[in-house]
This record gives C-alpha cells, structure tokens and sequence, in this order.
C-alpha cells in the first residue's frame, strides 16, 4: 500500500530479464495520457543513494553491509522522491524496490529474510503507526538464468551481481516466485522470454487492466 494519492509501480527481475528496456516506454505511454511520471531506480534515485549504489555495485562488502547500505538508499529515496511524487498524486516508476532484496540478499546472499523484514519496517514507514510503503504493483519479468546470461554477455562490464554464476540467480529466480506467490495480489508476472513487442504488450496490458491507462485505439 502506498501512503499517497500516486501510484506506485515497481519493476523486478533478475539482471539481464528486459526492465529497463520497457521501462521508459511505459513512463511515455503514461504521460501521454497526461501522467506526471517520476522514473526511478534502486539502489539509486538520489545523490546519496546513487553514491552508495556506486560502493554496493563494485565494492567487496559483507552481505550484512550490503543489506544496510541498500536499505540507507532506500531510506534516502523514498523520503526524498517515492514518498513526495506518491503524495503530489504522480506516477512513480521504479527499476526494482524492496522485493529485490528478499531476492538478492535474501535468497540469493542466504541474508536472514527476517531481519530484512525488520528493515523494511524501519525504511518504509514515514512515522509511528503510518503504513507500510510498497508497490501498488510490480511487474515480475520471469526469464530463466541462462536466457538472461545469454542476453548479457558481452553487453556491458559486470559488476559485482553479474559475475555472480548461474546458481545464484536460479535462487534469486525462486525467490521472486516466491515473492509473486505470497503477494499474488500486487505481483503480475511478465514472460520475459517472448519477444520485445509480446513482452511491451503484456506491460501494457497489466497497466490498462488496473485502469491507469486507457487502452490504445485500434
Ligand atoms: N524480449 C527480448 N528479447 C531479446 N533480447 C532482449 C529482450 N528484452 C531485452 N533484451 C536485451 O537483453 C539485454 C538486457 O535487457 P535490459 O537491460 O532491459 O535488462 P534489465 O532487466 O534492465 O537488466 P539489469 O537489471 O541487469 O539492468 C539488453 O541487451 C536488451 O536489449
Ligand atoms: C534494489 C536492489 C538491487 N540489487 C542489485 C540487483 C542488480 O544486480 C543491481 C542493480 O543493477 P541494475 O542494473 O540497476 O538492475 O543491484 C540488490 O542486490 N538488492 C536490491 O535491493
């Protein structure tokens, strides 16, 4: 639930699933239907929050200082930009939020999930007794490891996720199934392994099933 008259829609995956190739095309589809769209991503979204991204993408780290850095970008994030944009009553797009965590840090590093929901707790509230902030939505691209792999390779310099082998991301894989069943409400599940049209049209599609689009005239 978000705190704001906005809507929040996060975009999840493993590294490689396709968010970021959708992602400012459904910013663009929803401002030309007159949506002020604030586009965003974690870790990142602000100044601090993209300097502790710099350290969480290419720094050695324990994992239980990349669950605390994570989240003090998160903290930053929504206070300075999730949270103002929801209450403005703006769209708020974000490349991955909280559900990467329990993914990543969770199932992927083995981080305990409980401390992590601890964590949530103490970010994603904006005082005593306020709800907790989350995704109205978020769109799951669900691609097997090895088709990301093979997206990827060559692609670009690997960071300290991307070097990861294929095991790590058959586990963060389960845990966002894990995540889209506990929360099958919110969760909507995008075959990323289609094409990029098929795949453009199931986003689409989820967002006019909602009815924050309207949709395209035949
Ligand atoms: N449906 C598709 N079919 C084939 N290739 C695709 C498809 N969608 C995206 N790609 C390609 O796969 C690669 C990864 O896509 P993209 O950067 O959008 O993924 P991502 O989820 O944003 O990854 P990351 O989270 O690691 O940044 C890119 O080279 C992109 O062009
Ligand atoms: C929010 C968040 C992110 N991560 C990881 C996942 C990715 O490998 C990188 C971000 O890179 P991207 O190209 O922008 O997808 O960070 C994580 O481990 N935990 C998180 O909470």
């Amino acid at each position: 639930m978000n705190a704001g008259a906005g809507i929040f829609i996060s975009l999840e995956g493993i590294d490689g699933a396709g968010k970021s190739t959708h992602i400012e095309a459904l910013a663009e589809a929803l401002r030309a239907q007159g949506r002020v769209v604030v586009l965003t991503r974690e870790p990142g979204g602000t100044a601090l929050a993209e300097s502790l991204r710099e350290l969480v993408l290419h720094q050695p780290m324990d994992a239980l200082t990349e669950a605390l850095l994570i989240f003090a970008a998160r903290r930053d994030h929504v206070q300075q930009v999730i949270a103002p944009a929801l209450a403005r009553g703006d769209v708020v797009l974000c490349d991955r939020f909280t559900d990467a965590t329990f993914a990543y840090q969770g199932a992927g590093r083995g981080f305990d999930a409980a401390v992590l929901g601890t964590l949530e707790q103490w970010v994603q509230r904006q005082g005593e007794g306020a709800p907790l902030l989350q995704p109205d939505m978020t769109l799951w691209f669900d691609l097997p490891p090895a088709l990301a792999a093979q997206r990827l390779a060559g692609a670009r310099v690997p960071d300290r996720f991307e070097t990861q082998p294929e095991e790590f991301f058959r586990r963060v894989a389960a845990g966002y199934a894990q995540r889209a069943a506990a929360s099958a409400g919110r969760f909507v599940r995008i075959d990323a392994a289609l094409a990029r049209d098929a795949v453009w049209a199931l986003v689409h599609a989820a967002v006019v099933r909602r009815g924050w689009l309207q949709a395209c005239a035949p």
